[in-house]
């Protein structure tokens, strides 16, 4: 299984988190600027509110102060009153005109002299103020009717509703004001209509006059609050559905670091998930085990016992490799040391190891750090060298290969003929071992082309006189082929598959047989 895979399958849910977290300031974010500019508008709102009543209350105010200066005509002859109720309305700013009432009839207008009209005294709100939708002079602009009773009747002004609407437009903004008399309504652009209910729950302030009934309301109309944040608060507005963008992509990143199989490896490192399987080496002429190669394994909590072609190939690209190899030589060095009688003399124990690991002065001092867990000299390190990473040599390698030899650690050419690198590399490094490749092992099986091959690389081998190894030995027969060329040592699933120490450890009490039947180990899950 791809190693990037690990993760996301067993947490499906994480792809959600990055949508989360784009919504963590939009959540928080809005709530609060839809708090905040609910808080300005209804201050703005409550301020013009305040303002506008007091204007209107001025314009009453003229309006009243005209009909008590022409009371005392209330029941007098129309013609004798008209001149004075035409100066009167001419001189009040605001009022179109005054009219007298007598019995419940109006009598007596300053536009037009005598006339006969009922005065339909109940459709006053608190008997002083009408809106009237139009009357014969306007018929299509509002009139207000300031009613003023005297003992005698009363007095009527009529006002140009465009005075008052005037007044609400002024400071309809960035809340439109109405005016309330009854349940009837007078809006900034001048029409009138019903209160309807569900205009209380858009108020967001609302004044009585203490001196007139009426009152103003400032309602917003629906999402006006949203178009307000819109206009007045956009650079909020944007920051905040920015961070929730950032948020977002941050924890996406985040995720996808996470999930990454090189920090899943370092948290598998951490938690000390790679573990030693031991392959055992049989030294073939002797009858005996010579020693172990060192195989990691990732024991990985949910995808179980990971090969090491999943994983090595990434850790040396992605730099992991070093830290690895010298946490899996501690571990062999520490589970292995309570057991050192138990093993053979000169035991041989391999470990692999990358090209990163010979650039610096750390390889001497692991390989010092786990030859003293063995100080009675038990057992030989042997380093494993792969032509998989090529390694360049240099004065430090030169001289890192004789501090290693000096040490006693024998130095393993693994692959060997895989890569372009094998005959370079035996003129260039003091090599001890040779380890034939497994698939050239196989070649034992096959036409007689590929049995010259192998028998190249045997004969150089022995030419060389280096010490070999075959690598993946399966059969009896590629057993028999090899040691009648002179392969005296053999490692492979015929022998016994890489195991963990306590199978080793009794792996190990019964010396390998003569005559082994195939496929007869088995590597535990
Ligand atoms: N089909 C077959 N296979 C056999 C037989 N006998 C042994 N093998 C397999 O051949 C591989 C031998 O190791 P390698 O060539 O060093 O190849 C190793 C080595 O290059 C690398 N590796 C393993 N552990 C480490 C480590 O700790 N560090 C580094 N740098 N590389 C490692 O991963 C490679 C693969 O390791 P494994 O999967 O354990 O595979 C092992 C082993 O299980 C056989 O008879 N038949």
């Amino acid at each position: 299984m791809p190693l990037p895979q690990l993760r996301r399958r067993r947490r499906p849910f994480h792809a959600l988190l990055p949508w989360l977290a784009a919504l963590i300031p939009l959540l928080l974010g809005l709530p609060f600027l839809y708090w905040q500019a609910s808080q300005t508008l209804k201050r703005q709102a409550q301020d013009n509110v305040d303002e506008t009543l007091t204007k209107i209350e001025q314009i009453f105010d003229y309006a009243h102060t005209a009909t008590e200066s022409v009371a005392s005509w209330v029941g007098a002859r129309c013609e004798d009153a008209v001149l004075p109720l035409r100066q009167r309305s001419m001189a009040t700013p605001y009022v179109r005109s005054l009219n007298l009432v007598q019995n419940g009839t109006i009598y007596c207008t300053s536009l037009r002299g005598d006339t006969h009209e009922q005065e339909q005294l109940t459709t006053y709100t608190g008997g002083t103020l009408r809106l009237m939708i139009g009357n014969r002079v306007t018929p299509a602009r509002a009139v207000l009717i300031l009613r003023h009773a005297t003992p005698a009747g009363s007095v009527l002004a009529g006002i140009d509703s465009q005075y008052l609407s005037n007044a609400l437009q002024l400071a309809s903004q960035p809340v439109p004001l109405t005016l309330r008399i009854g349940e009837t309504r007078l809006s900034a652009n001048g029409t009138t209509s019903r209160v309807r209910p569900r205009d209380a729950s858009s108020l967001l302030a609302v004044e009585t006059s203490s001196h007139y009934p009426f009152s103003i309301t400032a309602a917003l109309p629906a999402n006006g609050a949203w178009h307000f944040i819109w206009r007045h608060f956009t650079p909020t507005f944007v920051l905040i559905v920015a961070l929730g963008g950032i948020c977002g992509l941050a924890t996406n990143r985040l995720r996808q670091r996470r999930n990454s199989p090189l920090r899943e490896m370092r948290r598998a490192l951490r938690e000390g998930e790679f573990r030693p399987f031991y392959q055992p080496i049989v030294d073939h002429g002797a009858r005996r085990w010579k020693g172990v190669e060192v195989l990691m394994r990732w024991d990985h909590p949910s995808e179980g016992m990971i090969p090491p072609d999943q994983f090595v190939p990434l850790a040396e690209r992605g730099g992991l490799i070093v830290e690895m190899t010298r946490e899996l030589m501690q571990q062999v060095g520490r589970e292995l040391t309570p057991h050192v009688e138990a093993l053979p003399s000169d035991f041989h124990i391999g470990i692999n190891v990358s090209a990163e690991h010979c650039n610096g002065s750390a390889l001497i001092d692991d390989c010092r750090d786990f030859l003293s867990r063995f100080p009675g000299g038990q057992i030989a390190l042997v380093l494993e060298l792969t032509e998989r990473e090529l390694l360049v040599r240099s004065e430090h390698t030169d001289h890192l290969f004789a501090q290693l030899h000096q040490l006693g650690v024998r130095i393993a050419l693994d692959d060997f003929g895989t890569g372009n690198a094998s005959l370079a590399y035996l003129r260039q490094f003091r090599v001890d071992y040779l380890k034939i490749d497994r698939s050239f092992v196989q070649m034992t099986d096959d036409d007689a082309l590929s049995q010259h091959l192998l028998d190249t690389i045997l004969t150089l081998s022995s030419r060389l006189e280096l010490d070999t190894v075959a690598e993946g030995v399966e059969t009896t027969a590629q057993r028999d082929y090899l040691t009648r060329h002179g392969v005296r040592y053999l490692q492979g699933f015929l022998y016994a598959r890489p195991m963990p120490l306590a199978n080793l450890l009794e792996t190990l009490a019964h010396p390998p047989a003569a005559d082994i039947p195939e496929h007869a180990t088995h590597e535990p899950a």
